[in-house]
């Protein structure tokens, strides 16, 4: 059945249900001789951990180590299927008990059984936000491939709440809980995710991704257009309900003369394409924002059905997120490389032929 591979050439597969034993990725397609190890996939992975005491962060506390299974030799790629798994230490399935036969709002659980007549109700299952280490540790695989290429992806949290970060400072990213670019932003950011904790709420927010050199020539014309790619890669991750590239809505109310990005011997004179024109990327910097939503399980009373369609109310406590941000911003970086990747070795095979 279609819907569980991800890419064309760097192929993707992530596995596992939130309180299963373990979760996991097969990567397939990519190239043999690139340096790996466990400790460079394993940084990534400590971004996105749960537990690590963030102010919005759910307290499960996952060590989240990974453990390469198949496709290395002797600290290189071999050229065949990667496989990674995370085993999961702290599930606490007994926490959903309560939870079997009725729909949370906002979560999977009511669209899931529907479409299956069945479903793992512990955590969320398939549509937990756990799945996305996964994507993260096959994200990491797609990272070491660009650094070969020169290519780097970074990505950041510029909004949190309706607070938006008005800076772009980067070097301050680390330094606030965030991930935010701007000190100030960060500071108001913290006070709001305290206030709405409190108030058994949760919140939603906007990460950006920044791609450097990303050469011209990657995607396709049509229908695989670099930009549409990207954005399905993007919204794929649970939560994300919106992407925009370079000016994106704003583009909508610019003049034609405001928006073009005029040309010149020495590059393009602005950014409103984002780095990608007519689904091909046009060597400047790729820029994408994602539109996180609210996490769902909430503690505070919602309206809701049981699986037998009788009405009834629903508080759901336990270990959630306040906000997916920011733990979802090392996924968003994970599944831009993973196109990224992607597109870059179709474009290898490209050239290759029109030799
Ligand atoms: C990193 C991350 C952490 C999340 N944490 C939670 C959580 O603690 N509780 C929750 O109910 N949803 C959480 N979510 C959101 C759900 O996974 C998401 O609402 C669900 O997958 C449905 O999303 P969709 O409507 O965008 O497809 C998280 C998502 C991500 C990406
Ligand atoms: C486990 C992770 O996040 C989980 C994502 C999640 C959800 O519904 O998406 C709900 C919570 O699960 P639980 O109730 O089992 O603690 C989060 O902790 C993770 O990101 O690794």
């Amino acid at each position: 059945m279609p819907g569980n591979i991800f890419g064309t050439l760097f192929r993707v597969v992530t596995w596992g249900e939130s309180h299963g034993p373990a979760i996991g990725a097969v990567i397939d397609g990519c190239p043999p001789g690139l340096p790996i190890s466990p400790e460079v996939i394993q940084e990534e992975l400590d971004r996105r951990r749960p537990g690590k005491g963030g102010v919005a962060e759910t307290s499960r506390r996952e060590p989240d180590r990974v453990e390469i299974l198949s496709g290395t030799f002797e600290g290189k790629t071999t050229g065949t299927p990667i496989s990674l798994i995370i085993w999961n230490k702290d599930p606490k399935p007994g926490a959903y008990d309560h939870l079997r036969d009725i729909f949370r709002p906002g979560h999977g659980d009511i669209t899931y059984l529907k479409k299956y007549g069945i479903r793992d109700h512990r955590g969320g299952g398939r549509s937990s936000g756990r799945e996305t280490a996964a994507r993260v540790a096959a994200g990491a695989v797609a990272k070491i491939l660009l650094k070969e290429h020169g290519i780097d992806v970074m990505a950041y949290t510029v909004a949190l709440g309706g607070i938006e970060a008005k800076e772009r400072d980067l070097s301050v990213c680390k330094e606030n809980p965030f991930f935010c670019p701007d000190r100030d932003a960060a500071e108001k950011m913290k006070e709001r995710v305290l206030q709405v904790k409190k108030d058994g709420d949760s919140l939603g927010g906007i990460v950006e991704v920044l791609c450097k050199g990303v050469p011209p020539g990657l995607g396709d014309p049509v229908f695989d257009k670099l930009d549409a790619d990207l954005a399905k890669a993007v919204m794929s991750i649970g939560a994300v309900k919106g992407v925009e590239i370079g000016a994106g809505f704003k583009a909508s109310t610019l003049l034609g003369s405001e928006n073009n990005d005029p040309i010149t011997p020495q590059g393009f004179l602005t950014n409103n394409a984002g780095g990608i024109l007519a689904g091909i990327s046009n060597g400047a910097e790729i820029i994408l924002r994602a539109a996180v939503k609210p996490i769902p399980s909430i503690a505070q009373e919602q309206k809701t059905i049981d699986v037998e369609g009788r009405s009834t109310t629903i508080k759901i406590g336990g270990r959630h997120d306040i906000s997916a941000i920011p733990r979802i911003v090392p996924v968003c970086e994970a599944m831009v490389r993973l196109v990224l990747a992607d597109h870059l070795l179709r474009q290898m095979v490209n050239a290759q032929a029109k030799r």
